[in-house]
């Protein structure tokens, strides 16, 4: 059993022609699993709506509440990449979980998006990852210890 618990950020933006502007909305990935015919086991559970630059102390708190009541060995964070690393660093000491974060730069709303390819990467990456906390972002597991967000690039770097 894979627990999948969504956060917000750009990977759940939808475009509001109204407002003309990207808002998050309702999380993509149950649809994205279900269109990718994906039947390993999981359940989501949409635990906020933010985009990452909006996460403060509280929320990170309620993250890892959610992370440690879960029961799975196996967890996927959705999250915006800005402050990823920061959230992972607070995952940190969980035992005896493997607790894999990815997101994604562009909307899994839009066509090219990085979102399909980061999502089943890290569905691969939480099931054959020993205990601990990665970031799984555009083919790479990295270490959030270790980690920037290089926002020209937009990718992740190690230091
Ligand atoms: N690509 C992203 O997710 C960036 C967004 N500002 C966030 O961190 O929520």
């Amino acid at each position: 059993m894979i627990d999948i618990f969504t956060t917000g950020g750009t990977i759940d933006k939808i475009y509001f022609d109204a407002l003309s502007e990207f808002q998050i909305g309702p999380a993509a990935i149950p649809d994205m699993l279900r269109e990718n015919n994906v039947h390993v086991a999981h359940r989501v559970t949409q635990l906020m709506r933010k985009d990452s630059l909006e996460l403060g102390d509280a929320d990170r708190a309620a993250i890892r509440a959610a992370v440690e009541a879960s029961d799975a060995a196996h967890v996927l964070v959705t999250h915006g990449t800005d402050t990823m690393v920061v959230t992972g660093r607070v995952l940190a000491g969980i035992a005896g979980k493997t607790i894999v974060l990815t997101g994604a730069m562009q909307p899994a709303s839009v066509r090219a998006s990085d979102a399909e390819f980061n999502v089943g990467f890290a569905l691969a990456a939480v099931q054959t990852l020993p205990p601990g906390v990665y970031v799984a972002m555009n083919g790479m597991i990295f270490d959030p210890e270790k980690t920037v967000k290089d926002r020209a690039g937009a990718r992740f770097v190690s230091e």
